[in-house]
């Protein structure tokens, strides 16, 4: 629980003219003292070429061991990219005044601010975040009353949308397909008739300024999404870290010019039954950098429950978990944070089974 009482004044300080890193904002020193850091993995988070005709197998593999991976010749055009980071930008460089006339409400998900998840903590992030649920009009109009930078945004996100949930879409079926899984086995997950991908999604846009005390600062905490999977364009500077499971220090992401970063999230560990893991994942700032992320967070209909595929259950694998729709699961996620996996599971790991979601051993700060 915060230490400190956070007011509005501390949640919305403008990042971008800060000189000194306040109090409110300073972690421990050393984050990372104890849990080791930093530096690319020897071996390093897999890069997989969706047309490589081995994909499959090693997204299968990258999920069981890493429970994240990147992904070129993915099909995005590498303009759409381009064009939702600058249109990040443009907003976060709005003046404040105009970027709270969009701010989330306490109890809403969408809209401007800080962390969702900074209520967990007692300091805040070194970051700004927006969060698009459905469409992006209506916040379009609260921060560009008026000019044609509205529609500018609108077209981006929209377009940026259906790629990624086609995307999306595309590599739910090779994860789950690595598992012999198939579209017979899962009813709510069919394509539509249009080709997009039945499911919902938020887009979180984040935006992490450079920051004057970059190693007591944190831009984002150590967290797992409460996804199916998650597509991440980061820019092209890195921040990203991620926990192997097992391992006890944290791997950089390195960018990788044109990837996308996929992440297996708390809805796939579920519906594979505990095979998929989902990814511990932190973002770290920098002293000289304005880093910008784009986060396509992908789940089912809201109201479909979710539960451990049946092909996925025998007698030596129960069922771990107990059905929960997304809707359910944000909450229980709002309320538990990093218990809410473990409130939703039947059974006890099965022996020789390293429950990702108890990091009890590790420091997560
Ligand atoms: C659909 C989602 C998933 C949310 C909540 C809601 C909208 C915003 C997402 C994020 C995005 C940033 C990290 C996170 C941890 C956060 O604070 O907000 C995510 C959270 C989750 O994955 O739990
Ligand atoms: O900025 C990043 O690299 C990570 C963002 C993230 O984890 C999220 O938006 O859920
Ligand atoms: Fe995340």
């Amino acid at each position: 629980m915060p230490s400190i009482a956070l007011t509005d004044a501390h949640k919305f300080l403008d990042l971008n003219s800060v000189k000194e890193l306040p109090d409110t904002h300073a972690w421990t020193s050393q984050l990372d003292s104890g849990g080791g850091c930093d530096g690319p993995d020897p071996e390093g988070v897999p890069v997989i070429d969706l047309n490589d005709g081995a994909a499959q197998e090693l997204i299968g593999y990258a999920c069981k061991t890493w429970g994240v991976f990147q992904v070129v010749n993915h099909g995005v055009p590498i303009n759409l990219l381009d064009e939702i980071e600058q249109t990040g930008r443009s907003l976060f460089s709005l003046p404040m005044h105009q970027k709270m006339k969009a701010a989330r409400a306490a109890d809403g998900v969408s809209g401007y601010g800080v962390a969702r998840i900074s209520s967990f903590f007692p300091k805040l992030m070194w970051s700004e975040g927006f969060t698009i649920t459905a469409s992006p009009a209506d916040h379009a109009r609260l921060l560009w009353p008026h000019d044609h930078r509205h529609n500018q945004f609108c077209n981006t996100v929209d377009e940026y949308q259906k790629a990624m949930n086609k995307l999306a879409g595309r590599l739910m079926w090779l994860m789950l397909g690595s598992l012999g899984v198939s579209s017979d086995d899962v009813k709510w997950a069919s394509l539509k008739e249009d080709g997009t991908q039945e499911g919902c999604a938020a887009l979180q846009l984040n935006s992490y300024p450079a920051c004057p005390d970059p190693d007591r600062a944190m831009g984002l905490a150590a967290h797992t999404d409460s996804t199916i999977l998650t597509v991440l364009h980061q820019s092209n500077t890195s921040g990203l870290q991620v926990l192997r499971e097992g391992a006890r220090r944290w791997t950089t992401v390195p960018p990788h010019p044109g990837a996308l970063v996929v992440h297996v999230g708390d809805l796939m560990h579920i519906l594979s039954n505990g095979s998929y893991p989902s990814v511990l994942h932190r973002a770290v700032v920098n002293r000289t950098r304005h880093r910008l992320s784009v986060a396509y967070l992908y789940g089912p209909p809201t109201n479909v429950k979710i539960s451990p595929i049946s092909k996925l259950v025998d007698h030596s694998h129960p069922q771990m978990y107990r059905p929960i729709t997304w809707t359910e699961y944000l909450g229980t996620k709002a309320k538990h944070f990093d218990k809410a996996l473990t409130s939703v599971r039947l059974c006890a790991p099965r022996t020789g089974f390293v429950d990702s979601n108890d990091h009890s051993s590790v420091r997560v700060g």
